[in-house]
């Protein structure tokens, strides 16, 4: 739940996410003044939620943060690996035939990468003015600009600027300088911006070449070039 606070509320009361399924009854009952805000990474790429999301309020808006897909494919395998050690190389399950060139787009770690086509069926119920992206990449190098952006396109003041973050160097990444709960520095846990598996170089390329066209139409339809090159 987002809500905007109503005067002289305690600064930092404001934000809380809530995670439950797009159901109305499951949400938090809000007043007028705030915002109800789901986060499921899977919706996206999920067939059926843009219908059902749409059925149960045409309204919603919805909010993507998309990186490089070819990154994104290596932290995700980085992940899975972290849990299951005994899964097969990147290489492995990212070709049906490395010499050809196939590469397998039903494994999800390639699949959610192909932006354009998940945005198709969203399009298909809700017009682009209600969908904004934000680059995953400018989350890293400018986290309160990217913040400043999800803000305006909610239609709420700006609460969080640049005086929200710091740049951690042990980290690598930006910190909340005051955590909502403790009022102390925040940054993600161990499981967010961890070192990635090492990829064979011509791999890496292959993949790029994959990608170049899924990307190209997905800067045209949005509008945007999150230039991935
Ligand atoms: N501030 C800050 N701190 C740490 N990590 C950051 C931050 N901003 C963005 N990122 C990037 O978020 C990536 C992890 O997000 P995920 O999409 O895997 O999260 S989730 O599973 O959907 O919750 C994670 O990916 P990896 O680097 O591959 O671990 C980060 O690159």
């Amino acid at each position: 739940m987002l809500q905007s606070p109503p005067p002289g509320a305690r600064p930092g009361s404001f934000l809380t996410i809530t995670f439950c399924l797009a159901c109305r009854s499951l949400m938090p009952r809000t007043l007028d003044s705030q915002i109800t805000v789901e986060k499921t990474p899977s919706y996206f790429v999920t067939k059926e939620a843009p219908r059902r999301i749409f059925n149960m309020s045409r309204d919603t808006k919805l909010i993507v943060v998309v990186r490089n897909p070819v990154t994104r494919a290596i932290s995700d395998y980085t992940q899975t690996l972290s849990k299951k050690p005994d899964i097969p190389t990147f290489e492995g399950l990212t070709f049906r035939n490395r010499s050809l060139g196939l590469v397998d787009t039903s494994w999800n770690a390639i699949r959610i990468g192909m932006y354009a086509v998940h945005l198709e069926s969203w399009l298909q119920y809700f017009p682009l003015s209600q969908i904004h992206f934000v680059s995953g990449e400018k989350l890293i190098t400018d986290p309160a600009g990217e913040m400043g952006k999800v803000q305006d396109f909610l239609g709420i003041k700006r609460v969080i600027t640049d005086k929200h973050f710091y740049f951690n160097k042990t980290k690598g990444f930006p910190c909340l300088k005051k955590s909502e709960s403790s009022g102390l520095p925040r940054c993600l846990g161990k499981s967010k911006g961890r070192t990635h598996v090492q990829i064979d170089p011509e791999v890496i390329e292959q993949l790029r070449d994959f990608y170049r066209p899924y990307n190209i139409k997905f800067y045209e339809t949005v509008g945007q070039d999150f230039r991935w090159e």
